[in-house]
């Protein structure tokens, strides 16, 4: 598993809204090998959603040829309802972006067989492949979609109820009041946030610090639900300082550690986007077993260049729009033809801040101490 840390809100929507961006054109899907998404709910991901409508206005990506799914929905809302999970997603992001309306999947609250509703949607993630990769959030008890203390952690989706801590958290979008926040609620399972071939979490918030500690420092624990990543091959959490609140001192620059080695001695361009090393391009021996230097100064750097404050990033930044459109606005091709990717232009990874391409592995394994610093031992495989 990787962690992330990252200064604040600001930075943790802009690096994994970047991460976003990079899966996809990195995959380059077409109509007939799509991109499935696994997205979130929740006031976390709301500026990670800005930043994608603003890389696709850019031309910097498409999602023509994206799937999505959302993680739950709350049961008997109106889907017309401002807080239903379904608006939500509408108004920060489906909205706004070149989707297929056919390709956007949310849960029916509203059903009116729920279990029969719940079962159609783990068959539509397995019809079309599977989720390539599962963007998530938590909740303060350590749930991640609506799968509260206490769930399987080999369910799929299914009718929930929800726990009154999170009934409470919620109210916030309904007034304040508890009895206006429904109780049930259509969640995919910890099984099939598992079942993704990638999953990536957004962790921020002193209030959120006990379930991340519970998350990476404990077992896997079916009372905090979240912690089950530990089992998943390819696990991200980035999530904010206030969030590392309760992990221990040598946990926090264990893994900003990692992502030193990796960025300052081992290189950025052998790292791939999901943090595995296949070969090594400029790696000198004599340069990785270097003490290194500043580990804070790298990270600010790459901040100050990474501001989210998207107006003021360098054009030359910026993929190409290409072809004509069809249905929008904003010019990103949209081929048709199967078999053919969206014509985004890459982005040259070299180019790319720290804050967007930085990986870090968790084994210890992978490195040995010298003057306080972790460096590189063997250099081959996942670092994870
Ligand atoms: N069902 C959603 C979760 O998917 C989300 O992760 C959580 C956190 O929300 P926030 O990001 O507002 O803290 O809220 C709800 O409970």
């Amino acid at each position: 598993m990787r962690l992330i840390i990252r200064e604040d809100p600001k930075a943790v929507a802009y690096y994994t809204a970047n991460y976003v961006r990079q899966r996809i054109n990195e995959f380059k899907p077409t109509r007939n090998r799509p991109f499935v998404l696994g997205l979130p709910t929740g006031s976390t991901p709301v500026e990670v959603y800005w930043h994608l409508v603003d890389f696709y206005k850019r031309g910097e990506v498409s999602f023509r040829n994206v799937i999505t799914f959302s993680m739950d929905e709350y049961v008997g809302l109106p889907r017309s309802h401002p807080e239903s999970y379904c608006s939500f997603m509408h108004r920060h992001l489906y909205d706004h972006i070149n989707l297929r309306p056919e390709n956007i999947h949310m849960l029916d609250g509203n059903a009116e067989d729920l279990a029969a509703e719940c079962q159609r949607y783990e068959e539509k993630i397995k019809e079309v492949g599977g989720i390539e990769l599962f963007l998530g959030g938590i909740g303060p008890d350590g749930h991640i979609a609506f799968n509260e203390p206490g769930s399987s952690l080999e369910s799929v989706t299914r009718v929930k109820t929800l726990a009154y801590e999170t009934v409470l958290a919620n109210a916030r979008f309904f007034g304040g009041d508890v009895n206006k926040v429904p109780k049930l609620a259509l969640t995919v399972g910890v099984g099939t946030v598992r079942a993704a071939r990638e999953v990536l979490l957004i962790i921020t918030g002193a209030h959120k610090a006990v379930a991340l500690a519970k998350c990476i420092e404990e077992g896997v624990n079916h009372m905090w639900t979240v912690s089950v990543i530990q089992l998943h091959p390819s696990a991200m959490v980035v999530c904010d300082e206030d969030a590392t609140l309760e992990l221990h001192v040598k946990t926090v620059r264990y893994f900003k550690s990692i992502e030193q080695v990796q960025e300052q001695l081992i290189g950025r361009q052998n790292i791939s986007l999901k943090g595995s090393i296949s070969k090594l391009v400029g790696y000198d021996p004599d340069q990785a077993y270097r003490p290194i230097a500043d580990p804070s100064a790298n990270e600010k750097s790459a901040l100050d260049t990474d501001s989210s404050d998207v107006s003021h990033q360098d054009e030359s930044d910026q993929g190409s729009i290409t072809d004509s459109a069809d249905d929008d606005q904003y010019s990103v091709d949209q081929s048709e033809d199967d078999g053919e990717s969206d014509n985004v232009q890459e982005m040259d990874r070299n180019t790319l801040s720290a804050t967007e391409l930085t990986a870090s592995g968790s084994s210890e394994a992978n490195g040995t101490r010298t003057n306080g610093s972790l460096v590189p031992a063997a250099v081959t495989g996942n670092p994870f």
